[in-house]
């Protein structure tokens, strides 16, 4: 059922918000937990619409999961190969984890073409150079990839990424975990949530080293057995949400459960607005606003400014005294905000392929608008937020793939906003 968000906006908000554990760890944790030879139990894990559609994959090959209170368990030893639900597969990105992990555990996997958000096209030839180098044998036919492996199995290989993917790099480790011999990846991404995930494997027997560098050796193990819960790492993209959301309609937010080392590229944009920012160890005050300058924001690979903040942090460029500018590096055609957002009046647009400009923007009014995507509707929930009146957000089931009880947690701080059934009054 499609959702939409209810926003009756021009509230100023305050008070405490808790960042949950991050969508792009838990994404590729779950596909991890089948490599294990026992329970594997997740803490800090978000409510969002992924996990579900996660378990529902697991559940299809025997695997029983039970997520209650931030807490996922996951049985994967009576697993069964078996064809996995295209419409969950279909409905996350991170789907495509399970080619690694299944690949891993079989030594085969065949995994329908994952979904994700519409962020522009999103190939995964690394993913499969990744895994051909591996030893494994790779086709596609009828919006599947059949990946399959000789009497030898995986092996150990040098892989040089031709670019920086956090998918591609994630997708090799899980495959080569268990795979004899040693595996090098060079030009790996560096992103926080790949160190997370060589810190689940690790601590459960995998040899993996240098994750967070652009070079991770990996000695195969035989077996991986869980001994402790994992805590999941703190969301740094819904961190910079509610940072931006902050400073845009704040008067004095503390947010906390973050790891300012993942944002500083992040804050370090904020200060430079003119945010006062007060950075602790794991939470970060933003006081209210004022006087706010233009910047140009460019996106690259972590520990640069990720593409998945570009847009929340639109709503706060559009109250600075001037023209700001965002290029995006990862994905140009990621700009399905821009139209949205200028029905609610604000002053931005996309003349050059990649290249945002955004203006000072008189008050916005609520409107009707949708969410083309994950972050698309992060920046439109922002932009509802200050603006007065009422701004419907349709397709809001994006929102909820990945922002954990957000209408709670906007709640706490004092917004009107609910979260209906489409086709509701
Ligand atoms: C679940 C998850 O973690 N999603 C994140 C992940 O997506 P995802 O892992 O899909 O993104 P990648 O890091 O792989 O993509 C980076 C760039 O490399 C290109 N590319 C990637 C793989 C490949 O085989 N060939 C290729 O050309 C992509 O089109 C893109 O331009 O990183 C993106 C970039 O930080 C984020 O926006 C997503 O939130
Ligand atoms: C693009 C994103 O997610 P996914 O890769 O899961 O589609 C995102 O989180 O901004």
């Amino acid at each position: 059922m499609n959702k939409k968000m209810i926003i009756n906006g021009g509230r100023h908000l305050s008070g405490d918000v808790t960042i949950g554990g991050a969508k792009n760890s838990t994404v590729a944790l779950i596909p991890a937990a089948i490599l294990a030879d026992t329970p594997v139990q997740f803490d800090s894990v978000p409510d969002i619409a992924d996990v579900y559609n996660l378990q529902i994959i697991l559940d299809s090959m025997n695997v029983k999961s039970e997520f209650k209170h931030s807490v996922l368990d996951i049985d994967p030893t009576q697993i069964n190969e078996a064809p996995l639900p295209s419409t969950a597969i279909k409905s996350l990105r991170a789907s495509y984890y399970f080619m690694g992990s299944l690949l891993g555990r079989f030594g085969r996997a065949t995994v329908t073409f994952p979904g994700g958000d519409n962020i522009g096209p999103r190939p995964i030839d690394q993913h499969i150079k990744g895994f051909k180098a591996l030893g494994a044998k790779v086709e596609e036919a009828n919006d599947t990839i059949y990946i399959t492996t000789g009497e030898e199995g995986l092996h150990g290989a040098r892989i040089f990424l031709d670019m920086v993917s956090v998918g591609a790099t994630i997708n090799i480790i899980l495959a080569a975990v268990k795979a004899p011999g040693q595996t090098i990846i060079e030009n790996a991404a560096r992103e926080p949530e790949i160190i997370d995930l060589a810190t689940f494997l690790n601590n459960m027997g995998a040899k993996i080293r240098g994750a967070g560098t652009d070079v991770i050796r990996i000695e195969g193990v035989p077996l991986l057995s869980a001994r402790a819960t994992h805590t999941i790492i703190p969301d740094r993209i819904e961190a910079g949400t509610y940072l931006s959301l902050a400073a845009a309609v704040g008067d004095g937010i503390m947010i906390h459960n973050i790891i300012p080392e993942h944002l500083e590229s992040f804050t370090s944009k904020m200060i430079e607005m003119g945010v006062d920012l007060q950075i602790e160890e794991d939470e970060i005050y933003v006081p209210k606003s004022t006087n706010l300058e233009p910047v140009t924001v460019k996106t690259s690979p972590y520990p640069g400014f990720a593409t998945d903040l570009q847009q929340p942090l639109t709503p706060v460029l559009m109250l600075a005294h001037g023209e700001s500018k965002i290029l995006d590096t990862i994905y140009p055609k990621r700009v399905r905000h821009i139209v949205e957002l200028r029905r609610l009046g604000a002053d931005i647009a996309s003349e050059v392929e990649g290249v945002i400009t955004i203006n000072e923007s008189g008050k916005l009014v609520g409107s009707s608008v949708t969410a083309a995507e994950i972050r698309a509707g992060a920046a439109l929930m922002i932009a509802g937020l200050m603006a007065d009146g009422q701004t419907v957000i349709h397709d809001a089931d994006h929102i909820l793939r990945g922002y954990d009880r957000v209408v709670w947690k906007l709640t706490q701080l004092g917004a009107e906003v609910e979260i209906l059934d489409e086709d509701a009054e």
